[in-house]
């Protein structure tokens, strides 16, 4: 096309009332006729740059988001959008045609009122998609009540809201509710409501999932408790879709028109069902979400339980043998890798088996659990660990204590032992239960080994023992 018919064009194009602007990406000018300048509200339609359109405001009609003059040369830009003009928004269809290498042409055209409904409402859908489709627990609330004032107000009407069967399946509760403007809410009235008091309600959404009035007077016999109720909440007309959860109803979404009567249409029912089943989705995966952290709380709860399980003698309460081994390998680890010295105690009740003859077995089981409980309430600092290491006899693995510090740990350990005071009348050393007690102190490196460290505790326990009982020997490497 030349230049020329391009001009003839042009002011053909000037004459209509349809919106045109022209672009020309060579020198980035924009010219429009007369209906495009009145439209924008532009102060000259000739030679002009993008900056003549700042004071006009383009949206997108599906995220609401600021479109740039430029972008609407753009072949990916879509064919709805909104000019936003002194409060009004008003929707565009747009069709963009290039003319020649560098000029484009861009036809406006204001949408009819139900193509501007229907993209309202498509609007509608598909914010409220958008925001229930990855909801999470904490902002149901949220989310829900978004939907809710954005289907009320689509539909027009006064009030719109969520009701869920209660776990009885016998009450009803009013969760979510929007109000227009000066119409009274009903939600804290509407809490744990008895199904039976709206038999002709339930029986009719019972069977169709639907309950679809115009005119609440023209309601039948059957009705007149539903009337009554709808006579307090001042509604004219009222449109409500049930929420299937598995094909179970679980509650229902409505809207009541209070200031007017509505005549539902078919479209009005589509819709309805449209926002009940996102609703619905939407509390479906919330539940399936809550099982699944409840399920993986109890599952944590339950590893934690066997893990303690497997860790505990079942006796004493104090770590058990399994616990120490692992605890003694890391300890010697760590103390390795920060040059720190490590400690371990092996202890061992004097003359037990007399004590159970003399006593029984049960006391015997009571004593074993005193002095566990004893030993385990010393080892207060991190890393410290008391365990049963098997029969009468136990370890205490002490993690940055040195030889010094250790034989008065060992020291604290056999008074506060006594002081349990536990009659053993039939012990050689003493009048009370007492402890024979063996400790080895290193400065472990990353090869020493747990059974070396065990087998040097042992052997000063046993010197314990073998010199005389409730005592304390230390190993030494000259050993
Ligand atoms: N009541 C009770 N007794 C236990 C338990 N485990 C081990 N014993 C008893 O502890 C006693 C240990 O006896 P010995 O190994 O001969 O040692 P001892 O009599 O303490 O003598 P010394 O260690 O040499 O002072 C045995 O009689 C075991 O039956 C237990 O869980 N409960």
């Amino acid at each position: 096309m030349s230049d020329d018919s391009i001009l003839k064009l042009w002011q053909v194009l000037n004459k209509l009332s349809l919106a045109i602007l022209l672009y020309d990406n060579k020198n980035n000018t924009y010219c429009v006729n007369t209906a495009a300048q009145i439209l924008f509200d532009l102060k000259h339609c000739d030679n002009l740059d993008s900056t003549a359109f700042n004071a006009v405001t383009l949206l997108s009609v599906h995220n609401n988001k600021h479109i740039a003059i430029e972008s609407l040369f753009d072949s990916k830009t879509s064919t709805n959008i909104q000019l936003k003009k002194q409060q009004q928004s008003i929707p565009l269809n747009i069709a963009l045609t290039q003319l020649s290498d560098s000029v484009s042409m861009l036809c406006l055209e204001p949408l009819k009122s139900d193509v501007i409904e229907l993209y309202n409402f498509d609007r509608v859908i598909s914010e409220i998609s958008t925001d229930l489709i990855d909801i999470q627990n904490d902002d149901i609330d949220l989310h829900i009540n978004f939907a809710l004032k954005a289907i009320g107000t689509a539909f027009a009407a006064d009030r719109s809201y969520l009701f869920e069967f209660n776990t009885d399946n016998e009450t009803i509760t009013n969760t979510h509710e929007w109000v227009n403007e000066g119409i009274e809410p009903f939600k804290q009235r509407l809490q744990n409501v008895p199904k039976t008091e709206l038999p002709y309600f339930f029986e009719v959404m019972n069977a169709t999932h639907l309950f679809q009035v115009n005119d609440v007077l023209k309601l039948p016999q059957a009705a007149n408790a539903e009337k009554v109720e709808f006579q307090i909440q001042k509604i004219q007309s009222v449109l409500c879709i049930g929420l299937l959860f598995d094909k179970e109803l679980i509650g229902f979404i409505g809207c009541d028109c209070v200031n007017f009567k509505r005549a539902w249409t078919h479209i009005d029912l589509i819709r309805i069902k449209l926002v009940g089943e996102i609703i619905a989705n939407a509390l479906k995966n919330i539940d399936y979400k809550k099982k699944l952290q409840l399920a993986q709380q109890q599952l944590i709860t339950a590893n934690q339980k066997l893990s303690l399980l497997v860790n505990t003698d079942g006796l004493t309460n104090i770590a058990n043998r399994r616990c120490f081994d692992e605890t003694l390998k890391s300890e010697i680890q760590r103390c390795a890798r920060n040059k720190h010295s490590l400690s371990l105690i092996m202890c061992d009740i004097d003359f037990f088996k007399r004590y159970n003859d003399n006593y029984g077995h049960q006391k015997g089981d009571d004593a074993l659990k005193q002095v566990a409980k004893t030993l385990n309430k010393l080892c207060r600092r991190e890393g410290d660990l008391a365990a049963r290491y098997g029969g009468e006899e136990f370890a205490i693995i002490l993690p940055s204590l040195n030889a010094a510090e250790c034989h008065q740990f060992a020291l604290l350990l056999q008074q506060k032992i006594a002081l349990l005071n536990i009659v053993h009348s039939d012990s050689s050393v003493a009048k009370t239960l007492t402890l024979s007690v063996g400790f080895y102190s290193t400065y472990p490196t990353k090869n020493t080994r747990p059974e070396t460290i065990i087998n040097n505790a042992d052997a000063a326990l046993y010197e314990a023992k073998e010199t005389g009982r409730n005592k304390i020997c230390q190993f030494f490497e000259s050993n």
